[in-house]
């Protein structure tokens, strides 16, 4: 084991039990020059703190505890690391093996540390979510509530697939500009979620989000709803005048949701009022000027209907400054269970019930439909599934009863996601322990053919996506699906 581990591993040296370094191996030697050891007369004899810095060695010594994995960042580099500790036959801790499992584990283990990156980034998006959620609640205790805050931040919108990557990607550099957004997706993708979200994250995130679905508001009331009324402009209930929805997102973001469905004579006047900065209440006969970050959304073609005539060219432009495209649900399968999981969590609180739990050939099944409502759709289905399941527990056989009553006929579920979809077998942390101390090329090389198999199934077996997600090439994609090693 001692050979196999010095001569796999980048390098690897042996403390005794004081700590004290006591043998390195060639492997190692050539670290020496960048810890700022001038030779291995300088390294051995050195208590390990002393050389090594930033290293937990000592802590194995006294705990007897190994620890497998570790990233170890010092002025030599980054090196993914694991320290075992040595006993002798009565089982005392006589000493410690430090090993360099890789130097430089950027390159060589990067789809692992850009999954990693992401995820802290979605960790680090949740923590501000939360921290923000409690400024929330204290301005509101302290206000008396009523202000208009977003909703949501990147990290409500649930997605790892490239899809949702990317779109979270446009969306984030997005909200550092000041210039018009527009949501271009079908129903239900998220438009209205990443709008909150844009606005959370952007400069303007203390003041107020203002959102108008303009296809639900009759057009006769949509001018003042946008520009407001001067006082005295009408008789009855609103003479004392009432302020536009521009004038509440003062300093703020106005979320235009259904731009498409704007009346003719109202693009006009908003056009007017984008290019000019300044907006009229109704009756008023002046000018006020805004401050105001505008993100329009649109389910329909908004390219088309301009052809049409039906949405004014030079309005189109005006808000065709930074257009993102939100995927339907079927463009990104794999974020199905994440989802499912997510909108379970959600149903489970909001009805003060367990989640329900679905299984792998409900997930599959779910994964292959077409979903053209979407999100919204999903979260239907779901919702009316749990409901007609007794015991909690969600099958294949009961979900298709369902989305046959809701008017689709269920596409055959993708079998390649079934087993991605199924849960890794429990393990006991014994067992856990024991599946590491194994050669560590036959470990990574498991690890591959896992991320190969699941990527895979993700893409539906596309290989320039699978390469793609990976971050590989396609010759180094056939290789590895051809050697299992
Ligand atoms: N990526 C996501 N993660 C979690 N929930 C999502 C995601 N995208 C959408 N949702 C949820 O799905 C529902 C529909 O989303 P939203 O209203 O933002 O869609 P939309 O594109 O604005 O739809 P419409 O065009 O019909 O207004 C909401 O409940 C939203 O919270």
């Amino acid at each position: 084991m001692f050979h196999l581990f010095s001569s796999m591993s980048q390098g690897m040296f042996l403390a005794d039990r004081s700590g004290r370094i006591v043998w390195v191996n060639e492997g190692y030697r050539r670290f020496l020059p960048a810890l700022g050891v001038a030779s291995v007369d300088d390294f051995l004899g050195h208590m390990v703190e002393e050389v090594i810095p930033n290293t937990q060695m000592r802590r194995v010594l006294e705990t007897g505890q190994p620890v497998l994995i570790d990233l170890l960042t010092n002025q030599a580099g980054t090196f993914v690391v694991s320290r075992l500790p040595l006993r002798d036959a009565a089982d005392t801790v006589i000493g410690a093996i430090g090993i360099v499992l890789f130097d430089q584990p950027e390159t060589t283990l990067q789809p692992l540390i850009s999954k990693f990156a992401r995820l802290q980034r979605d960790l680090d998006d949740a923590r501000r979510e939360l921290a923000a959620q409690r400024g929330r609640a204290l301005v509101q205790a302290q206000s008396g509530g009523g202000r208009r805050q977003a909703k949501h931040t990147f990290a409500s919108f649930v997605g790892t697939s490239p899809a949702a990557t990317e779109v979270k990607r446009q969306a984030r550099r997005a909200a550092q500009s000041s210039s018009p957004v527009l949501l271009l997706g079908e129903t239900g993708t998220g438009k209205e979620l990443l709008a909150h979200a844009i606005h959370a994250a952007s400069p303007r995130a203390a003041g107020p989000f203002v959102g108008l679905n303009i296809a639900a508001i009759p057009d006769t009331l949509l001018e003042a709803e946008f520009f407001g009324v001067a006082p005295g402009a009408y008789t009855g209930a609103d003479r004392r005048g009432r302020d536009g929805k521009f004038k509440l997102a003062d300093g703020g973001t106005l979320f235009l949701d259904e731009i498409g469905d704007m009346p003719p004579n109202l693009q006009a006047k908003l056009l007017r009022a984008l290019q000019e900065g300044e907006i009229e209440p109704l009756g008023s006969n002046q000018l006020v000027p805004f401050n105001v970050r505008v993100v329009a959304a649109t389910s329909r073609d908004l390219q088309a209907l301009v052809r049409e005539g039906l949405f004014r060219e030079d309005l189109f432009y005006r808000l065709h400054v930074l257009p993102i495209r939100v995927p339907p649900l079927r463009a990104r399968r794999a974020d199905i269970p994440a989802l499912v999981e997510v909108l379970s969590e959600d149903m489970g609180l909001r009805n003060d019930m367990p989640p329900p739990e679905w299984q792998a050939d409900a997930l599959a099944l779910l994964a292959a439909q077409l979903w053209r409502g979407n999100i919204r759709e999903l979260r239907n289905v779901l919702e009316q599934a749990a409901m007609r399941s007794d015991s909690g527990v969600v099958d294949a056989h009961l979900l298709d009863e369902v989305l046959r009553a809701a008017g689709v006929e269920p596409r055959p579920p993708l079998a390649e996601f079934a087993p991605s979809l199924s849960p890794p077998p429990m393990e006991s942390d014994a067992a856990d322990h024991q599946r590491l101390l194994r050669p560590l090329h036959q470990q990574v090389a498991e690890l591959e053919q896992q991320a190969i198999a699941a990527s895979l199934a993700a893409n539906g077996g596309n290989k320039q996506a699978t390469a793609r997600q990976l971050q590989i090439s396609r010759a180094t994609l056939y290789t590895r699906m051809g050697s299992p090693d």
